[in-house]
């Protein structure tokens, strides 16, 4: 480790700046947006972020008989934007948490700035290899399913929540049937009363065994195991015991922390992790405030889940940050760790198929809710008309020439078009 500064034992946030610093191998270097307040410069802002997220604060310290100096150094500063090296010795090795509340703690708040937003993250080797990665990642493809080159495809049913089991179940048996790979819960379905968890385990994978024969085709099950840690882990437990290959959890609003828990016993159980992202706009939606969803994803991956949603290249329903280059950084090599497979979400339907694969390429899932169920002829055409498009674009056949003998296909371009819908 290398020591930047000899500033102990009297520290002043003015020691965390040096533009002729060079950050060694092993730093994390932190690029952020920042706004200073009113009364406060540039280099004085920048150099009080390095500070609150290292080992400084707004007081000048005198530590009697020295302490080992974990101080960040800012280094760089291009206009509003600052790059920040932080010692690797400041970091507990694999806990996320903990990374999380040095570098996006108290800088969120601090009234230095009045903006504060944390945009990328260089991750070095021995921090990054710290954390597990995924099992799987967009291997996920070829290890669960057979699926080739095209992307795997899932649907979440609607309404999000008030369906029963039952009717829930059913409507993944259709899905299926329709030539989907996957039902996926949705964010906010979990074990409440008109649909329990573990009936709704049992009675989906029932459903799946029977949709495997008449298909003859790969199927799994996306069950929302979002909760507690340790109610977490009870779930997967059953899930892997039922023989399901997936779980999902709400990464964002359960907490890394859990995640980090899940991560672990689904290596033992051998079972994939499918990472919603629910709230993470809360972190990233302001451009000049929060943390971006391209430092969500880079978290989401070291923690270890399989699948992450990305958005859609602005295809879809919400808002997108830069998409493609989120999942660029999701496939990128990263001393060896396995990579995630982006999932396209949110107001898609088959007739904005191709342009998403154009887009985003064919090493994604394409999840769509509203545009299989909505389908005019039920759940079922949905589902082979979102895989039609599927096959289509990546066949290279237009999907308008496909959808002249693939009839549900034809029906979703008469009434979606090729529309983003809002
Ligand atoms: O319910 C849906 C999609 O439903 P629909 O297909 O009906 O829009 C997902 O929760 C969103 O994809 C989340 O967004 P994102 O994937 O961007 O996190
Ligand atoms: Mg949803």
């Amino acid at each position: 480790m290398t020591m930047n500064h000899q500033v102990m034992p009297g520290i002043t946030y003015e020691d965390f700046l040096n533009l002729d610093y060079t950050p060694a191998d092993s730093e994390l270097v932190c690029t952020f947006h920042i706004d200073p307040a009113a009364d406060m410069d540039m280099e004085a802002a920048a150099s009080r972020v390095a500070s609150e997220s290292s080992n400084g604060t707004w007081a000048e310290l005198q530590v009697e008989g020295g302490i080992t100096d974990l101080s960040a150094t800012t280094f760089d500063i291009d206009g509003n934007t600052i790059r920040v090296a932080y010692p690797d010795e400041l970091f507990e090795d694999g806990n996320m948490a903990q990374v999380l509340s040095c570098i996006a703690g108290n800088i969120m708040g601090m009234k230095a700035v009045d903006h504060i937003r944390l945009l990328d993250c260089e991750w070095p080797e021995s921090l990054t290899t710290s954390f597990p990665g995924p099992q799987f990642g967009s291997d996920v493809r070829n290890e669960i399913f057979d699926a080739g080159d095209r992307p795997i495809t899932a649907t979440v049913p609607k309404p999000k929540v008030g369906l029963s089991t039952d009717q829930h179940a059913k409507i993944g048996y259709e899905a299926w049937l329709g030539g989907l790979d996957l039902l996926k819960d949705d964010e906010n379905l979990t074990d409440q009363a008109f649909n329990p968890f573990h009936d709704r385990l049992t009675e989906s994978l029932s459903y799946r065994d029977d949709a495997q024969d008449e298909t003859g085709e790969k199927k799994s099950y996306l069950i929302n195991i979002t909760a507690d840690a340790n109610t977490m882990l009870e779930r997967a437990d059953v899930v892997a015991e039922q023989g399901c290959e997936y779980v999902m959890v709400d990464v964002v609003t359960t907490g890394w922390a859990a995640v980090q828990a899940v991560r672990e016993r689904c290596e033992e159980l051998g079972l994939a992790i499918h990472a919603h992202r629910a709230m993470h706009a809360a972190f990233d939606r302001l451009e000049d405030h929060g943390v971006s969803m391209r430092v969500l994803a880079q978290v989401t991956r070291l923690c270890g889940t399989d699948q992450l949603h990305t958005g859609t290249a602005d295809l879809g329903k919400l808002a997108n940050e830069d998409t493609v280059g989120i999942n660029e950084w999701l496939y990128s090599d990263l001393y060896g760790m396995t990579d995630v497979l982006p999932v396209a979400s949110g107001g898609l339907h088959p007739g904005l198929v191709p342009e998403l694969i154009e887009r985003e390429g064919t090493n994604i899932a394409i999840q769509a809710g509203g545009g299989v169920h909505g389908h005019p002829d039920g759940t079922r055409a949905g589902a082979a008309a979102l895989r039609q498009a599927v096959d289509a674009s990546v066949a290279g056949t237009p999907i308008e020439e496909y959808a002249d003998d693939h009839p549900e296909l034809q029906t979703a371009l008469d009434k979606w078009g090729t529309e983003t819908p809002r």
